[in-house]
């Protein structure tokens, strides 16, 4: 297919103008011809049936077409010529005279290197990374599977770029002139710049002596990769900005996701905070992107022009989270033309509207603004390919359960041919519900416990009264010593606000985030934070999910959270990347939800737990031990004791189901591969005791609704007031030794 793309239809080959760059600009102004890749399989059957001088008319028609066409067209080529994209087209010329860019050249002949003798011996074969012709070409030597697919089939390919398809496509991969859009290539040093970046810390590697788990039918097949190179089919591009971003080597989630997403398999994907996952899921999903090309115009419908029609739609929870994937998604797609949208609520729509317009191909969201979209007819989802949902369970915990419904099964969203994946570090049992409804056949990666921390950050407790703790922070940062960033995270808005007013008032340089402040107070306050200008911020939840910020020295739990998967979320704002930090949570008796479920936490990370804390979990929680873990197990996470009880996993496997017949279990451990024995490809049936838990897990639901309903929207004050003067002072326990006076539970 190679010999087809770089075919010389009009005397210059883009390898030839490429090659012959060299930094400087091609000579020859004549454009080379770029062949969409809908039109090359035309051309290869007409090249072997000797009708290769029609096509390349035909291509050539094209060429003219660009030549001689006047008016709004050639404008637009004016445009390239001043200003910002005159820019742009520098860069890109920088890229293709060498460093990068040669090797990140689409028709670079000497790309194949990148497949060292290592890779030979592995059994990876030399096959052209940039096939476009998909089809039978891919695989991991090993065989994954991939090798059926075909992308006619899926009705992609058929139209190439669309509206404006005549037009050449400057990144060679028909993305960029999708829909007939105007190609603005990106900053790459603003893209990639160094400031602010996350650099791995010395614990990366231990990562990979995690153990990990597969599970779902043919689990057993499928290939881990061990490197981001040696994926075949996946276009240089891509591997370019891997080398950008500067990722030497697959974290596991990326080793075991990855195939799992390019075998185009739903996933529910669970790994621990900081550990890759959004490269787990944006890596796969925009390889398959640049292989398949970019879709035709919707069919049967009159084209809405202000209508967009993302093929990759990621949700996320909150606005920040949402920005952040968003800004991920702009450096893996830098250089192909793919285009990342991001739609957010409590910013200017207006200027959402022009962005979408500008053309979208992959779409981050949060759920409310999204439907808002979809009401006022600019996006349509009728064309989504891949639908990743990050941090699920925030968003029913959020009450946005409607709207993702809404989304997934009310609007234009294919059922069909469409790939769910579904990532967090926790998932509760009502995220598996709601996967047994959106995700088909499914395969479960589990790294560590589902809901586990990483032993790279240290936890540690400290009892501090309700009305101790203002005094209990400020001798904390007082006495900090290591330099870096701190956050804290309260409870309320109120109490976020109260708390940035103590500190700014005794000098420490805090500022703080939360839902009563504007989108852009929240932008500026994470700006200044993540600088370093304000090396405290004071949070509600809306930072514990997600944030990816370099420099996190400490977490805070100013406030525990009511649940002990949110306690996971916030201290996995430290610790990331194979860095260490530190969380330190104060404790006292009002958060007696979580204890149980903490001191479990704790001793399985292996983490010191003070006797006081010991005592104190015993006294507070006896009385209603009787409950079970009522209000422990994380929404229904079923915890409640440690040890190996912890943590939801597979239900398909702990219900007695379908899986002891259909679903096969893939652990790093054994590795044994040949327990999977086949299976159904129908939708998963809601596996036996799912109606029971159902219920129960609807009562447990409403309790912690009760407790924590909007704790980012309600200022009510949370639990018992604290005692008069006279308590214990606050770094003293009263847990010296058990006190069974103090285990009334007063809900
Ligand atoms: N293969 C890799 N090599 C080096 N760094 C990586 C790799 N993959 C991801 N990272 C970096 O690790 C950091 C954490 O990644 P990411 O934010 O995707 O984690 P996460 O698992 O989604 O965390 P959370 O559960 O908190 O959302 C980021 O700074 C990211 O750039």
């Amino acid at each position: 297919m190679s010999d087809i793309v770089t075919d010389n239809h009009n005397g210059v080959s883009l390898d030839d103008r490429r090659d012959s760059t060299s930094g400087d600009p091609p000579a020859a102004p004549k454009p080379a011809k770029y062949i969409p890749p809908h039109l090359r399989r035309k051309l290869a059957d007409e090249q072997t049936t000797g009708g290769g001088g029609g096509s390349s008319s035909e291509i050539n028609r094209d060429g003219d077409d660009r030549e001689h066409r006047g008016g709004r067209d050639r404008d637009r080529d004016d445009d390239y010529t001043n200003g910002y994209r005159d820019r742009g087209r520098d860069n890109d010329r920088r890229d293709m005279g060498g460093g990068c860019r040669r090797d990140n050249d689409r028709f670079d002949r000497g790309r194949d290197d990148r497949f060292d003798s290592h890779d030979r011996d592995r059994g990876f074969d030399r096959r052209d990374s940039r096939d476009r012709d998909g089809g039978r070409s891919r695989g991991f030597g090993g065989g994954g599977g991939y090798g059926d697919r075909d992308r006619f089939d899926r009705g992609f390919d058929r139209g190439g770029g669309g509206r404006g398809s005549s037009r050449v496509s400057e990144t060679g991969t028909g993305w960029d002139i999708r829909d007939g859009r105007r190609y603005i290539p990106e900053d790459e040093a603003e893209l990639f710049t160094s400031e602010g970046k996350m650099s791995t810390g010395i614990n990366f590697d231990k990562y990979d002596q995690i153990p990990c788990e597969v599970t779902g039918r043919g689990a057993g097949e499928l290939p881990r990769v061990e490197s981001f190179q040696e994926i075949q089919g996946v276009d240089a591009l891509l591997i370019a900005n891997i080398k950008r971003v500067n990722y030497q080597r697959p974290t596991p989630i990326q080793k075991h996701s990855i195939p799992v997403v390019l075998a185009e398999r739903d996933l529910m994907a669970c790994a621990q905070t900081g550990s890759g996952k959004t490269a787990a899921f944006l890596f796969p999903i925009i390889a398959e992107m640049l292989r398949m090309g970019p879709p035709p115009p919707p069919e049967n419908t009159r084209y809405n022009r202000r209508m967009t029609y993302p093929v990759s739609l990621v949700l996320a929870p909150t606005r920040e989270l949402a920005i952040q994937i968003f800004e991920e998604s702009r450096k893996f797609t830098y250089g192909t033309g793919i285009r990342a949208v991001v739609i957010y609520g409590g910013a200017d729509v207006k200027l959402q509207f022009r962005e979408l317009e500008r053309g979208c191909d992959i779409l981050v969201a949060t759920p409310g603004r999204l439907v808002d979209l979809m009401e006022r007819a600019r996006v349509s989802l009728a064309m989504i390919k891949y639908l990743v949902f990050d941090e699920a369970d925030r968003m029913l915990d959020m009450g946005f359960e409607p709207q993702i419904r809404r989304i997934v099964e009310q609007e234009d969203m294919p059922d069909r041919g469409r790939q769910t994946v579904m990532f967090s570090a926790t998932f509760p049992r009502e995220i598996q519900r709601l996967a047994a409804d959106f995700l088909e056949d499914y395969i479960m990666v589990t790294i560590g416990r589902v809901g586990s921390t990483n032993e790279f950050i240290r936890q540690r407790l400290q009892y501090a009264e309700d009305r101790d703790k203002q005094r209990t922070i400020q001798k904390i940062l007082e006495d900090q010593t290591e330099e870096g960033l701190s956050l804290v995270f309260v409870e309320t808005k109120r109490g976020a606000d109260a708390l940035e007013h103590y500190l700014l008032m005794h000098q420490f340089p805090a500022t703080s985030i939360h839902g009563d402040r504007s989108q852009f107070e929240r932008e500026e306050a994470l700006r200044a934070f993540k600088s370093g200008d304000c090396p405290i911020l004071v949070a509600t939840d809306v930072a514990a999910r997600g944030l990816d910020i370099p420099n996190v020295k400490q977490v805070i739990n100013y406030d525990l959270p009511n649940n002990i998967d949110d306690y996971v979320h916030r201290i996995g704002r430290t610790g990331r990347a194979g860095n260490t930090g530190t969380a330190i949570s104060f404790v006292n008796e009002t958060n007696r939800p979580i204890l149980r479920d903490l001191l479990g936490l704790l001793e399985e990370a292996q983490q010191e737990v003070p006797s006081w804390f010991s005592s104190m979990v015993n006294s507070c929680t006896a009385s209603f031990s009787k409950f079970g873990n009522r209000f422990g197990g994380g929404r229904g996470g079923g915890r409640g004791g440690g040890g190996s009880r912890f943590g939801t996993r597979d239900m398909r496997n702990f219900q007695g189901g379908p899986q002891g017949r259909d679903y096969a279990s893939f652990s790093s451990n054994d590795r044994d591969r040949d327990r999977d024995r086949g299976g159904s490809s129908s939708r998963a049936p809601p596996p036996r005791g799912y109606e029971r838990d159902r219920d129960m897990d609807r009562g447990r639901d409403r309790i912690d609704d009760m407790r924590s309903r909007d704790r980012d929207r309600d200022d009510r004050p949370r639990g018992p007031p604290s005692r008069g003067v006279g308590g214990p002072s606050p770094r003293q326990s009263p847990y010296g030794q058990a006190d069974d006076t103090k285990d009334a539970w007063d809900d």
